[in-house]
């Protein structure tokens, strides 16, 4: 049977998964595929002590891994854009296949990247770089390539789903979550890059891209992370029949392609609403299919090594076909991708829970209402006597239609300049993703 080589560069958590599932499933994936894969060289700064390293050779120098004659399939674990970045051209311009899970490297870099591993012939595998162990690439690329995409929106980072079910279910501190978040090996090296939305949109941006047929564009999505949310605002969605959830949304519009992240709140029944701890879900709405809903494990040593193994496996089954034949890197022709244009976020449309915390006169509901429907904002809800009163202020909670963010922001300095209201305005997003 014929053997393929790999080395692996970085073998922490996913590098450490990824070895151990390519040993115990060795048989079974050469059943697969008639051929075997054998890593013959990682890199390091320390053994992992979870790994078997007998028979591989070990070194810190990854570029030692990408000049080895013998390896034909460069693996990056390494994380970050700068050891990695090397690592993945050297591997390229070697001529060698890559497979990589650094969605924070492809957001921002991957247009060059891929753009030169389109000269040199060479495929990108990039599974685990999005929503951890469920293959929501392959779905999108293979799997709904008949459609016409219309919209999609995941639950995309597993630390912050983590963090905010672990506060709603067992009230539990933000510090404390996102520690054993990190013990867990779901964080990222920086943890704001979780908690502060940033790698939810690298991996939106990855997500629309291949859903949309347009180039990466990191630098146009929206970000805004977790560490606003209150427990107040969590209880009153509840109340109000809506779980927030953190979600990543790209949405086709006539106008352009809305790419946001941030708190959102969602209808209590969906069953993305109902996706709780370190779990993904990504929903896809394309026009011949519908809405599609995949799930798994966001993060995490095996589930993500899952995502690296079966590009692995893809790559070495059609390392020998024209380049041509393959799927294209970012689901469309590199000559075909458009060039509608992501919207600001004052373009975007959504519908709006707001939370104003106003003195308890007659005669408050009404100003509010005013300044909203003279701005054409349609109040869907409105909730004042289940909650207690705080400091002789009430507050306000209410749910409005969709509407442009512009109009929302101008009716928010509105509201905020009124005598009888005492503090900013709280705003969260609503989607009924239906
Ligand atoms: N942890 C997860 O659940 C998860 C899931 C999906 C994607 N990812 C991505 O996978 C990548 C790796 O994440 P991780 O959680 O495994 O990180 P990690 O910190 O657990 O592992 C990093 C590994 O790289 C090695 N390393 C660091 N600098 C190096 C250098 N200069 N030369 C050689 N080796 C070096 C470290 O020794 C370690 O073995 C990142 O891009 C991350 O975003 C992680
Ligand atoms: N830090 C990331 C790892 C998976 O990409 C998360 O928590 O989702
Ligand atoms: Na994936």
């Amino acid at each position: 049977m014929k053997t393929v080589k790999v080395g692996i560069c970085g073998l922490g958590t996913v590098g450490g998964g990824t070895l151990n599932v390519l040993q115990r499933n060795a048989t079974e994936i050469a059943r697969r595929i008639g051929t075997r894969i054998e890593v013959v060289h990682v890199a390091a700064r320390s053994v992992n002590p979870q790994c078997d390293t007998t028979g591989i050779t070990v070194t810190d120098n990854a570029l030692e891994v990408v000049a080895n004659p013998e390896v034909e399939v460069v693996v990056e674990l390494i994380g970050g854009d700068s050891v990695a970045r090397e690592v993945v051209m050297a591997a390229i311009d070697q001529g060698k296949h890559v497979v990589t899970a650094n969605k924070a490297l492809l957001a921002v870099h991957g247009n060059e990247i891929f753009a030169r591993a389109r000269d040199k012939g060479v495929m990108v595998g990039y599974e685990a770089a999005v929503a951890g162990g469920i293959p929501v690439i392959k779905a999108i690329r293979e799997g709904l390539a008949g459609n016409r995409i219309n919209w999609l929106a995941g639950i995309i980072n597993g630390t912050g789903n983590f963090i905010l079910t672990e506060m709603r279910e067992h009230g539990r501190a933000f510090t404390d979550v996102l520690k054993e978040a990190q013990t867990l090996g779901y964080a990222e090296a920086d943890p704001t890059f979780d908690v502060e939305g940033i790698d939810a949109a690298h991996k939106l941006t990855i997500l629309a891209s291949i859903a949309f047929g347009i180039p990466l564009q990191f630098d146009k999505a929206y970000t805004e992370g977790i560490t606003g949310l209150t427990a107040d605002d969590v209880q009153y969605a509840e109340v109000l029949g809506y779980r927030i959830k953190h979600l990543g949304v790209a949405r086709r519009t006539a106008e352009g392609i809305e790419l946001r992240v941030h708190p959102t709140l969602i209808p209590a029944e969906r069953l993305i609403a109902n996706v709780n701890g370190v779990m993904n879900a990504v929903m896809v709405n394309g026009d011949a299919v519908g809405s599609t809903l995949y799930y798994g494990a966001g993060a995490g040593m095996e589930p993500t090594a899952s995502a690296v193994v079966a590009d692995l496996v893809d790559i070495v089954r059609t390392m020998d076909c024209e380049p041509a034949e393959r799927v294209a890197a970012l689901a469309f022709q590199a000559d075909a991708l458009s060039d509608e244009p992501v919207l600001g976020i004052e373009r975007c449309e959504t519908a709006y829970y707001l939370r104003i915390q106003a003195k308890d006169h007659p005669g408050v509901l009404a100003e509010v209402a005013s300044i909203l429907s003279e701005r054409g904002i349609n109040i869907e809800s409105i909730m004042q006597k289940d909650v207690e009163e705080q400091d002789g202020l009430i507050p306000i909670v209410l749910l409005t239609h969709r509407v442009q963010e512009a109009r929302m922001r101008d009716a928010i300095v509105a509201l905020e300049a009124l005598e009888s209201v005492m503090a900013p305005v709280v705003r969260i997003r609503v989607e009924q993703l239906d």
